[in-house]
């Protein structure tokens, strides 16, 4: 971010004491693909509820502050609006997107690092889901080149459909960006298809040498691990939704609306 904001300093090192903390054997790779400074998105792989920090702290050992789009109704626990305001973080309405999107074409547009996750929600399978356009438009509208970022491990720690497993366990993690894809004159459509090739990629590179311990809840289908195939994980997402969405609709009722 632009000027010096003391609580971000804070949460960095909270960040860095955490990843301590769980004794995390991380190997960062490739972070010289992300420029230090101007405009860039950095897309990143969802497979848990704890890879932003390794997001985040990729990017600062880049040298930047980068701002999160994260979903707006984390808002609604006090600690994160909290940290969202004074982190700069962008909250996203998944059914309202728009203005969301005009504040990161602005921040990109002003030289900030923006963190960006295409897929929108944690993928179960551990695989790349299918990719929101956002991330391609908004690297086309403000002129600005996305580099994938793949976490490789985290969801081995707390994600879903897994055990979770706190503690100080040293497990494994790569963190690897891929080179920089420049919009190019592309649409959306074959930014975003670019865009996916490129994290695919990036991730096979993360896995190749990582374990993959037969049948464990962390380790994709693919890699004879126990998480469910893709279908089979989109078919639980989209139970979970339609779960949440009664939920609302109860509440609102119940709320006289
Ligand atoms: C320098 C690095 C330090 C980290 C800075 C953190 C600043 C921003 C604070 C807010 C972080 C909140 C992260 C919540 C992560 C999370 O919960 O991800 C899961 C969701 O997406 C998926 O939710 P859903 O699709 O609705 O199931």
């Amino acid at each position: 971010m632009a000027r010096r904001e003391p609580v971000y300093e804070v949460v960095q090192v909270l960040a860095r004491s955490i990843l301590g903390a769980q004794g995390l054997r991380v190997q960062w790779r490739g972070l010289e693909n992300i420029p230090t400074e101007g405009g860039v998105l950095l897309a990143v792989n969802h497979t848990s509820y704890v890879d932003f920090l390794e997001a985040g702290l990729a990017a600062r050992r880049a040298g930047r502050w980068p701002r999160y789009m994260l979903k707006a109704e984390l808002k609604k626990i006090r600690v994160m609006a909290f940290l969202i305001k004074h982190c700069g973080a962008i909250g996203v309405d998944r059914e309202h997107g728009a203005e969301s999107y005009h504040e990161a074409v602005a921040a990109l547009e002003a030289g900030e690092a923006v963190i960006v996750y295409p897929e929108a929600t944690i993928s179960r399978s551990f695989e790349l889901k299918e990719f929101k356009s956002g991330a391609a438009r908004m690297s086309i509208e403000a002129d600005v080149p996305i580099v994938p970022l793949i976490v490789w491990g985290t969801q081995r720690i707390w994600s879903k459909g897994t055990q979770r497993r706190i503690g100080r366990h040293r497990f494994p993690v790569v963190v690897e960006a891929g080179p920089a894809i420049r919009p190019d004159g592309d649409d959306p459509v074959a930014l975003t298809a670019r865009l996916r090739a490129a994290m695919g990629e990036t991730l096979l590179a993360a896995q190749r040498g990582f374990p993959a311990p037969a049948g464990e809840d962390w380790v994709p289908a693919r890699l004879g691990g126990g998480a469910p195939p893709p279908e089979e994980a989109l078919r639980l997402e989209q139970e979970e939704f339609a779960l949440r969405k009664a939920k609302r609709e109860a509440k609102r009722h119940a709320n006289g609306g």
